[in-house]
Formats: C-alpha cells, structure tokens, sequence
C-alpha cells in the first residue's frame, strides 16, 4: 500500500453497516452479450442515466480492450458528477497502466484487477502455477494502488475455487491494498444457501478482512443471480455487482431492478438499502433496451411491461378494491405512471366497467351487459383488446342498440374462383331472415344480401376500411355512406373479422336511413 493513496473509506462503512453499494456494469459485462454492443455516444448517455440513478460504481469498460472503449471509459471518467469510475484490467501491468490512464480525469477512479483462481481455470486457460497466480495477485494490486486508491480485485470464477487456496489469494489481495474482494460466480455454478456461507466462511478465515467490502458478481447461467447476489450480502458482501436488465455474459448478471427492489420491499429478511433512486428504474432499463437492440421480456420483474399489468377478472377485481391484494410495490416507486388493467378474454365485469368509465362511457346496467358480452366475444378471437377497440365496440352499442336490423349471423365463400357468396341472416324487427347472394367480391355479395333481405334504393356512396389497432388480429372499422333523396347518412362497423365489419356497418347505414325517414314520413318506419 503506498502513502500517496490511503483507502478510501467504503461505502457501507461511511454510512451504515447495511448500506450496499451498487456496481453497475452494464457497460462492461453488459456489453459482453453476444449483440449487445454499444455505440461511444450511446454509452455516455447510459452512463450519465446511471450516474443519475445514484449507482455507487459504474464500470465503464474494459481500457486495454480496443481504442474504443479506451475512450469511452477516458470520457466517462471525465463527465461522472457522483458515482466511482471503474475500468477493468488483467493481472498486467500493460492493462492496469492502460486502464489508470483511461482513469486519469476521474473525481473517484476504481481500478478492476482480477485473475482466475479455479484449478480448470488455473491449468487450462491461464496455464500458471497456483503458486504464479499468487504473485500475480499481489504484483496486480500493487500495481494498481500506485495508481489509485480504490482497487478491486476479483477471484475469476471463485465459486469453483478450492477454499483455502481462496482464502489465501485474499489475504494477498488485502494486505497489497485491495479496497474491494469481488468473489464472483463467474459460470452461475452456485446456489444461494451455499454462496452465503462462502462468504461467510471467507470473511471469518481471512485476517483483516473487514479491511475491505466484500462484493458479490453473479451470472445467471441456473436462473439464481440474483438469489445468489442477495445470499451474497447476508453472508456479509455489501457490494452487488449487476447489469440493467441483467444484460451480460451468456445468461446474463443479476438484475440491478431485481436486487434493488427485493431489499426495498423485503426489509424484514432483507434488512440492506442502497443509494438507488428506484424511480428512474423503468427509464434506464428502457433506456439499455434501446441502445442495445435488446428487447425486456413482457414478463420481466419490475420493468417488463407486464410487470404492473393484470388481465385476470379476479385479479382486476381486487386490484380495484384495494391494490395490495396483488401488487407488492407500487408502479410509481419504480417510475411506471400507473397500474394498467388489460381487457382480455380473462377480465371480468368489474374492470370492464371501470374501463369504459375511464373512456368516458357511462353505460345502463343492459347495454353494458350486451357490451360486456359482445367484448368477450371480440377477447376471444383477439389477442389483445385496445382501449380503442373498446371505443369502437361501445360506439357501435351504443349507436345500434335502437336498430331495427341486426346482423345476426354471416357466412362467406370467398377465393381466386368466383363468384363469390355470402349467406347473411337479420333480425328485422325481431324476424330472423336469411338469405344467400353473390356477387362481384365478397362484400359485394354482402351487400346484395342486405338488399334482398331489406330492400332499398339508396345508393351507396363510400366505402372504406381502416384497422382500428395494429397487428393481423386488428378489429377492422368500416365506414359506410348511403344516400337516399338527396340526403347521406354514414354508418360504422367494426370486428376483427373485416367482412363482418362491413355487414354492420351497411347495416348501421341502413338503420340510421330508416330513422331519418321515420323523422321526415312517420308511416315509413320500415325497411325499404
Ligand atoms: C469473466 C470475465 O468477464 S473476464 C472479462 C472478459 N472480457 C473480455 O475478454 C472482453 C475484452 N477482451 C479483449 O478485447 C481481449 O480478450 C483482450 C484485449 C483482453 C486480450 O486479447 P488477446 O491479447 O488477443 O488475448 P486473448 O483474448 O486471445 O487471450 C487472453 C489472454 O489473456 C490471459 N488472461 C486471461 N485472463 C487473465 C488475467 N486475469 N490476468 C492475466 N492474464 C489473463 C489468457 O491466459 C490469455 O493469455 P495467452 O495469450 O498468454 O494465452
Ligand atoms: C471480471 C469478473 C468480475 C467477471 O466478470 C466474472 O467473473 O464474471
């Protein structure tokens, strides 16, 4: 340890001792994804997000790497208003001096030094004697302390090291300087009741080891990162090395959402905290989805889009008596705007109502009754119901509740050889009538259906369709004009079934023609 760099106080110890410092390294093993590489201007504007998120250390990159990350770790140095900077470096002096100067502009430069510790790893990819791993070890931290005053160094795959030999490579690490012990479970090999004891176990061994904090890194390769990383602190880490989104190597690290919120939630088995602003999760996971290409999963803890999404009746129901009976942490908390109830084929009454109240529809106990039946139908042949979809469902309650013809039923043969038909029934007036016409297209021999069913001279205008939402599911608005003695009524249907759109909305034409003739000539309520 030289005089020109005292250690600095850590974290947890300046504050608290259940303060956990957050490494973030997004930027570094997240870039490590397969596909997940990042622009110079992409980084910085992840790293100020993070520096904004009140993470404790960003590791910007890896400076021996490439010229690239050489600089995007110099400017990240240099622009980082409150967190560590860290770069990463091999036991080489060649790496750390690349890494120190990348560093050189940092308010709180972290040099990264780490070495393998693991027989497999030891014997075959460093192919070094134990006994030349050690002394790199010490040569590295050295080497980076003359530098600067925050160092850490990590045991590459220190879950699969030997226990004594791992001990040992800390008491090194220690006693050169080392501010931080990063034990990593570098292949996602551990499981948490045994990840807790080595520290445990590591901490009691090592003499001076309160000297340093203890740092948890793990890889998600069995699913348990971050089971792992929490496990990690209360065997006594108080750093938790994680990626937004839990991007990085292979399967990836522990989700620094996750780990974040499990102790804000859980601080009755989790009694830890960290500097996080948890309100700016959902931006900088989006934010890291963006730059990356990498989509979150929908059902993604925290900030996938279902996370605060509940489609279910019962669910809804309960969400709307009082939103603890399924949610454990607000959406605001971690900067979602709002709980979103899904309408879908499992929604029941409750939130259906709720819904249309929310679009400014304030329906009678039976026509909300027939919407409501009409919406399970529509929820069942499409995967999602839009707000608009809704819209267009209610309005066309709404507007044919007083019809005199319905379209009751629809049958068409379409294809490359016509002519096509289309077998139609209508309640007209409560009468149940059917007919089979052709034509020249499918809607065509709709259309001539509707004629002979209710016979009528007006003539018909416009005819246009439109999705109401995206995707091969869509609903399908039709709008339909006809005129009739110089005046033109316009009438709307709208199903995910295009045709059947079209049907309702000739139809909806036709009742709405029916009403103007009943306003102008009383005695002619009839069709036709
Ligand atoms: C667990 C982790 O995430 S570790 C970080 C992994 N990240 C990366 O590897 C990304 C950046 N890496 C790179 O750009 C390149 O691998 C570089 C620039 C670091 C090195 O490139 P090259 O010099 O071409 O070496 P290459 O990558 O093929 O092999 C790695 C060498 O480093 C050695 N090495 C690996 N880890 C360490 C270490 N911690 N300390 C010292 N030497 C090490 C290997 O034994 C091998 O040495 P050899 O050339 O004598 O056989
Ligand atoms: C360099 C170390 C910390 C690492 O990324 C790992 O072991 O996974």
């Amino acid at each position: 340890m030289t005089e020109t760099n005292p250690a600095p106080q850590p974290a947890s110890r300046q504050d608290d001792a259940n303060r956990v410092v957050i490494f973030d390294t997004t930027l570094r093993d997240g870039e490590q994804s397969p596909g997940a590489s990042m622009t110079f201007e992409e980084k910085l504007e992840v790293a100020d997000l993070l520096d904004a998120l009140g993470v404790d250390v960003i590791e910007a990159g890896f400076p021996i790497a490439s010229e690239g990350d050489f600089e995007s770790v110099t400017e990240i140095a240099k622009r980082l208003k409150n967190a560590s900077v860290a770069g990463l470096a091999r036991a080489s002096d060649k790496d750390i001096d690349r890494c120190a100067e990348a560093l050189r502009a940092a308010r709180r430069p972290r040099i990264h030094t780490f070495i393998s510790t693991s027989p497999v790893h030891m014997k075959y990819k460093l192919q070094m004697e134990p006994a030349r791993v050690l002394e790199l070890v010490a040569s590295s931290v050295t080497r980076a302390r003359n530098h600067v005053a925050e160092v850490e160094w990590s045991a590459e795959d220190g879950t699969r090291t030997e226990l004594d030999f791992l001990c040992r490579a800390v008491e090194i690490a220690i006693k050169a300087g080392a501010t931080t012990i990063n034990i990593p479970d570098t292949v996602g090999y551990s499981t948490p009741a045994e990840y807790e004891e080595l520290f445990r176990t590591v901490r009691e061994r090592v003499p001076n080891s309160d000297k340093a904090i203890f740092s948890v890194h793990c890889h998600d390769d069995l699913g348990l990162a971050v089971a792992n990383s929490l496990a990690g602190v209360r065997g006594g880490a108080r750093q938790i090395e994680c990626t937004i989104n839990g991007i990085g190597e292979r399967a990836g690290n522990a989700a620094l959402e996750e780990v974040v919120m499990a102790m804000r939630t859980r601080p009755d088995v989790l009694p830890y905290h960290t500097g996080v602003d948890a309100k700016l999760l959902t931006r900088a996971s989006k934010l890291v989805s963006a730059v990356t290409s990498f989509p979150v999963q929908y059902n993604k803890a925290i900030v996938g889009r279902n996370a605060f999404a509940h489609e279910s009746g019962i669910h809804q129901d309960g969400m709307l008596k009082n939103a603890h009976t399924y949610e454990i942490m607000t959406p605001e908390s971690v900067g979602v705007t709002k709980t979103s109830l899904v309408m879908g084929k499992h929604s029941g009454r409750h939130a259906f109502r709720e819904k249309l109240k929310e679009l400014g529809y304030d329906l009678g106990e039976n026509a909300l009754e027939d919407a409501f039946r009409r919406f399970k139908d529509l929820a069942d042949r499409k995967k999602v119901v839009y707000d608009e979809d809704l819209a267009a469902l209610v309005d066309d309650e709404i507007v044919t509740a007083n019809d005199h013809i319905k379209v009751l039923a629809l049958m068409v043969m379409a294809g490359t050889h016509g002519p096509q038909s289309a077998a139609l029934t209508l309640d007209i007036d409560g009468e149940k009538v059917t007919h089979q016409a052709t034509g020249n297209g499918p809607v065509d021999a709709i259309f001539n259906a509707i004629k002979a069913l209710a016979p009528h001279d007006a003539t018909l205008e416009l005819f246009q369709v439109h999705a109401v939402t995206e995707g091969t599911d869509a609903q399908a608005e039709v709008s339909v004009r006809l005129s009739e003695d110089g005046k033109s009524v316009t009438g709307r249907g709208a199903d995910p079934d295009t045709l059947v759109a079209a049907a309702r909305a000739y139809v909806s034409a036709l009742n709405r023609l029916i009403a103007k003739r009943a306003k102008t000539k009383p005695e002619a309520m009839q069709a036709g």
